[in-house]
C-alpha cells in the first residue's frame, strides 16, 4: 500500500495523554487539513510522523514498512517532509542561493548530477523551476531578509519542494502572514505536485476551507470526526466545540 498509515498511535508524556488512538491514512494526491483547539495534539502529532517523538504505542507505515524506528533524517530521505522554518533560511543569502542548497544537500546523499559535466546547468535549472512554481522570478536575486513575511513563508515551501517529498506535512503555513498575503500561500498549495501527500495542521479556517478535500478534527488528542469540508462545516459539534457556532 503506497501513502502514510497511522495506526493507533498514543503519545503520553507522563500522566497526560496527549494522542490517543489516532488512525489515520495520507495517500498520494491527498489535501487533508488536521484543525483543532489549542492544545488538541496537532503539533504532537506532526512531530510523531516525522520522527521528532517517539510514540507510546501505535504503529506508523510508510508504502507498507514499519518506520516507527527511524529518526528524523532517515524519514526526510524516504519522502516525509515538513516544511522549513522561517528561521532555517539564510536571511543575508538571496532566494535563489538559497534555494540552491536543500538541491545541492539532496544530490550529495544520491546519485545525482552533482560532478557531472552538465551539473551547474542542472541546479540552476532544477532552482528556475521552483521560481516559476512558486512565483517567486521576480524575487530571485533579492535577499530573504528584504522579503516580506508571506513571501519567505512561500521561500521555505521552495526549499521544502526541493527535497522532492512524497509526503508534505505544512505547519502552520499562514502563521504570522499578514491576511492580504494569504492569497500567497493559497496559491502556492494550489500549485503543488497532484501526486504529492499534502497534510495541512492549520488555523485559519478560511485557509483550510480553501485547500483541503478533507478535514480531519482532533480533540484532547483524539479524533473527534472527519469527512470533506462541507461534512465538517455542518458537524454540529465541530461547530460548537470549535468553529464557534459559524463557519459558512
Ligand atoms: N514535550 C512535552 N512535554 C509535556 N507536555 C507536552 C509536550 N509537548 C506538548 N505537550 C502538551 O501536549 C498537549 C498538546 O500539545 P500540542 O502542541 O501537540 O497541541 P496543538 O494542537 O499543536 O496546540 P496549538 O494549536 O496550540 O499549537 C498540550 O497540553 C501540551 O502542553
Amino acid at each position: 500500500m503506497q501513502g502514510l498509515e497511522v495506526r493507533g498511535l498514543s503519545k503520553r508524556f507522563g500522566g497526560l495523554t496527549v494522542s490517543e488512538d489516532i488512525d489515520f491514512d495520507l495517500m498520494p494526491g491527498d489535501r487533508k487539513a488536521l484543525i483543532g483547539p489549542n492544545g488538541a495534539g496537532k503539533s504532537t502529532f506532526s512531530n510523531l510522523v516525522t520522527g521528532i517523538l517517539t510514540p507510546t504505542s501505535g504503529t506508523i507505515r510508510f508504502d507498507g514498512s514499519d518506520i516507527g524506528r527511524l529518526n528524523e533524517a532517515q524519514r526526510v530521505r524516504l519522502g516525509i517532509a515538513k516544511t522549513f522554518q522561517i528561521t532555517t533560511l539564510f536571511r543575508d543569502l538571496t532566494v535563489r542561493e538559497n534555494l540552491r542548497l536543500p538541491i545541492l544537500e539532496r544530490e550529495r546523499r544520491g546519485f545525482g548530477f552533482i560532478g557531472r559535466a552538465n551539473g551547474h546547468t542542472a541546479i540552476e535549472a532544477e532552482v528556475d523551476d521552483l521560481l516559476g512554481q512558486f512565483a517567486l522570478g521576480g524575487l530571485a536575486d533579492r535577499k530573504v531578509a528584504d522579503l516580506a513575511y508571506g513571501q519567505q513563508r512561500l521561500v521555505e515551501l521552495a526549499l521544502t519542494l526541493a527535497l522532492k517529498p512524497r509526503v508534505l506535512i505544512l505547519d502552520e503555513p499562514a502563521a504570522g502572514v499578514p491576511s492580504s498575503e494569504t492569497h500567497l500561500i493559497v496559491d502556492a498549495i494550489e500549485r503543488l505536485p497532484e501526486d504529492l501527500a499534502v497534510l495541512i495542521i492549520e488555523h485559519d479556517m478560511d485557509l483550510v476551507f480553501r485547500v483541503a478535500r478533507q478535514i480531519v478534527v482532533l480533540v484532547q488528542g483524539r479524533i473527534l470526526t472527519e469527512g470533506t469540508p462541507e461534512d465538517i462545516a455542518a458537524d454540529a459539534q465541530v461547530r460548537e466545540l470549535y468553529l464557534g457556532g459559524g463557519h459558512d
